[in-house]
């Protein structure tokens, strides 16, 4: 395994814009420390030490009241670094986790307690090995009642995704809109295909998250300020106001080329979300309906 990576900047901007009170980063994520919580064995990058402080500090200074901490695909399918974050967070932080398919009912009402509200099925080959689709539906069809299932995929895997997802008995978050090509603008095909899987059924969500991906220069994007990003997004949201919640993405695994800044990321919600009504919706109601209506 290659030396440890730092993906997150060290000294991150203050944003111009001020989060309504209650903002929930709904998509961040802990990294160890790795002394504690030692990474999976499996894992396809290996991080420097980004622990519930660092990720308490940057919630403070970005202006928000809570945090959604998904379980890193680095850490497996030992939640423990995400559990210990949740619990330092007294109340302010709930999770999504990564589950083997097995796992006990006693092991998913232990999670239940800790804080977690749904598990991610991730699909990117670059970040795991095996996404064993039946195993997943098995699991979808036996969890808390009031979680969901969070699914990471690229676009070009949507529609041979479609039955399986179809199959899937809870909501549905998709992670990043399932990395559609931004620079196809609001109307290109990857944009048109995430719509019609959104009008497919009424309880699929998203993230409008991650410019810094999607709109990244080494993937032929423009970078900061991410215009692709706004211009391709703001429709989404505007169309589908009650089903999409956002997060920083922090520490921005594997993002060690095109470091973002955080303040900068928080300054592209008014450009997606331009009204008081949408950044209520997409920072407070939202993701309260999915994580804290119990
Ligand atoms: O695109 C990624 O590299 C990435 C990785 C992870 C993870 O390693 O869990 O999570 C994300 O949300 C995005």
């Amino acid at each position: 395994m290659a030396d440890r990576i730092v993906s997150w900047h060290a000294n991150p901007s203050k944003p111009k814009f001020t989060p309504p009170p209650g903002a929930v980063d709904a998509h961040c994520h802990v990294f160890g420390p790795m002394a504690q919580f030692p990474f999976s064995a499996k894992a396809k990058y290996l991080p420097e030490d980004a622990g519930p402080d660092m990720l308490f500090a940057l919630r403070d200074h970005l202006g928000f009241e809570k945090n959604v901490i998904v379980q890193a695909s680095c850490h497996g399918t030992d939640n423990s670094a995400t559990l210990h974050a949740i619990a330092a967070a007294q109340g302010k932080a709930r999770g999504v986790a990564v589950v083997d398919p097995a796992i006990s009912e006693d092991d998913l009402a232990a999670l239940h307690l800790g804080g977690i509200r749904g598990i991610r099925f991730n699909f990117l080959k670059r970040l795991v090995d095996d996404a064993p689709k039946d195993r997943f539906l098995e699991v979808a069809s036996r969890l808390p009642k009031g979680w969901h299932v969070v699914i990471y995929f690229e676009a070009d895997i949507l529609e041979e995704l479609r039955p399986f997802m179809d199959a899937i008995p809870v909501p549905i978050v998709v992670d990043h809109m399932g990395r559609p090509d931004v620079t196809q603008g609001p109307d290109g095909p990857d944009m048109k295909a995430f719509r019609r899987f959104l009008d497919s059924r009424d309880d699929i969500w998203f993230k409008p998250t991650c410019p810094d991906r999607l709109d990244a220069i080494k993937e032929g994007g423009k970078g900061d300020p991410w215009d692709n990003f706004a211009a391709a997004v703001a429709p989404l949201v505007a169309d589908y106001p009650t089903r999409c919640i956002w997060g920083t993405d922090w520490p921005h695994p594997n993002m060690q080329d095109e470091i973002p800044d955080d303040g900068h990321l928080v300054d592209m919600i008014p450009r997606i979300a331009p009204t008081a009504e949408l950044q209520q919706a997409l920072l407070v109601d939202n993701p309260n309906r999915l994580y804290w209506a119990d």
